[in-house]
């Protein structure tokens, strides 16, 4: 089949060559210059497993094209997939600017039916906005060509955003037309083959899906921060009580990780909006508010426990970061706990020196040449003129570290783990004091 994506970030490249993998001709449409220049010339402008190699090969087949010319994208693709970026607005609602663009432009080129498939995640109505518009635009050039729009939210994880785009646990399609919904049930067929995962509804509740899925995860891990704080302060281990509760099957044993935060540019974005869109209808949204304001507070915890160890003074001193992206195997520190710890420690007088093992070239680009950011080739050179050593996200290869030489290595023998994911005993017993999240710290015997 013959497919267009408009938007070549996350969603959309992975969208484009998971759909070209399976057979279908694709054109990816991008508005930045530069991004198709790159994937033109066999570049790739993010970091995500697996996903260069599918480019290339599906490239080389002629199955996978990128170009900046919309109409020709519109003439291409009987589906349409919006996925551009819905970033919050001022308020902290979505900001539709690109959705609308591209369903214009979609417009303006429309000569034959067209399905617009929103992949973007947009508050409950936008399908119908996306209709108008459409609509608009057809009777300002005085023609009428048939069109739907679908919605069609996106799970995909970054870091295993392949894995999900191509064995989902669930295809949410949001349509009343039965004649476009087969069609989408045939496109989706290679991804739904052991078991049928296709879950057809109204738009409404279909756009209203992907909310509810974000809001209830990072709900759990507000849960799970807050839980963090009270096993502090009543002298409990938080580990022991995930533990226990995570083996009841009602609550079950993932995402609830205590640590310092989520963050990224889904959870925190898209409570936000949907507690801004509850209050635009009049109903105010309590347990969104307290699921935002816990993460808030949680983003500042690792600063808090290095300045109440460092009784204040933490002026001049050296701290060693390891880990900068939001989470593992992705370089996307939108919305990163490291950020807010770094701009902490800055405002505080400290340095960084932090080691990510691919997040490396963003921190470059978001934060230029500074004096006070020493970024490192490897994990071990952090910690050399360092403080203390903060663990910030959770990848893998910081999880079985050498304890002595991280002990020789730094100044102060201390580490925070903002992700629990060190053995404390182990550090313990080569001499260094282990702080964690919701736990009592251990110190050398
Ligand atoms: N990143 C994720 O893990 C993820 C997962 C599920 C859903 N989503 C949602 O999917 C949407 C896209 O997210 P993303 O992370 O891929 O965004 P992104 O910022 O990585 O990419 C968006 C792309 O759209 C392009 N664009 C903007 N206007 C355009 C236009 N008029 N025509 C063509 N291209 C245009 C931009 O240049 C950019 O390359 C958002 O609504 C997001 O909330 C993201
Ligand atoms: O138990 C946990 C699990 C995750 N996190 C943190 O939560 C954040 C988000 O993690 P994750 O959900 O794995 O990453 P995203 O790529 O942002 O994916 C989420 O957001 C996407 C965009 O909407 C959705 O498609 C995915 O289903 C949804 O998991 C990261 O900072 C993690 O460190 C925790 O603190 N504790």
């Amino acid at each position: 089949m013959d497919v267009t994506i408009f938007g070549t970030g996350y969603v959309g490249l992975v969208t484009g060559v998971c759909l070209a993998e399976v057979g279908n001709n694709v054109l990816c449409i991008d508005i930045d210059p530069h991004k198709i220049d790159l994937l033109n010339s066999g570049g790739v402008p993010i970091y995500e497993p697996g996903l260069d190699e599918m480019i290339q090969s599906n490239r080389t087949a002629g199955r996978l094209r990128f170009s900046t010319d919309a109409k020709a994208g519109v003439e291409h693709g009987l589906f349409q997939f919006i996925a551009v970026g819905t970033p919050p607005d001022e308020d902290g609602s979505a900001d539709l600017q690109y959705v609308l663009a591209v369903a214009r432009a979609i417009a303006e080129h429309m000569t034959e039916y067209r399905i617009l498939v929103n992949k973007s995640t947009v508050p409950v109505g936008t399908a119908d906005r996306v209709a108008d518009t459409v609509r608009e635009v057809q009777a300002r050039l005085g023609r009428t060509v048939e069109f739907d729009v679908v919605s069609n939210p996106e799970f995909l994880k970054e870091g295993a955003a392949i894995e999900d785009f191509m064995r989902p646990d669930r295809i949410i399609v949001g349509t009343d037309n039965p004649r476009t919904a087969e069609l989408l049930r045939a496109l989706y067929a290679p991804f739904n083959r052991s078991h049928d995962r296709l879950m057809l509804m109204d738009v409404r509740s279909a756009e209203l899906t992907k909310y509810a899925a974000n809001a209830m995860l990072a709900t759990k891990i507000s849960f799970m921060n807050e839980l963090s704080n009270i096993a502090e302060a009543v002298g409990a281990d938080i580990e022991k009580v995930r533990v226990g509760i995570g083996s009841d099957p009602r609550i079950g044993y993932q995402f609830i990780y205590p640590g310092c935060g989520y963050g990224g540019s889904c959870f925190p974005k898209d409570v936000r909006a949907l507690e801004r869109t509850a209050r635009g209808l009049g109903y105010e949204a309590e347990l969104l508010r307290a699921v935002e304001a816990v993460n808030f507070r949680q983003k500042t915890v690792l600063f808090r426990k290095l300045n109440d160890y460092f009784g204040g003074e933490l002026g001049g001193k050296t701290i060693a970061i390891w880990g900068l992206s939001f989470k593992p195997n992705t370089d996307d520190m939108r919305e990163a706990s490291s950020r807010v710890l770094m701009e902490a420690l800055w405002e505080a007088g400290a340095r960084v020196r932090a080691y990510d093992p691919v997040a490396m070239d963003e921190a470059r680009r978001i934060y230029g040449e500074r004096p006070d950011l020493i970024l490192v080739n490897d994990a071990l050179s952090a910690l050399d003129g360092a403080d203390a050593l903060v663990v910030v996200t959770e990848w893998s290869q910081f999880r079985s570290p050498n304890f002595n030489a991280i002990r020789s290595r730094l100044r102060i023998p201390v580490i925070f783990d903002g992700r629990n994911i060190l053995d404390g005993s182990l550090a313990r017993a080569a001499g260094l004091t282990y702080v964690s999240i919701g736990r009592a710290p251990l110190k050398p015997a």
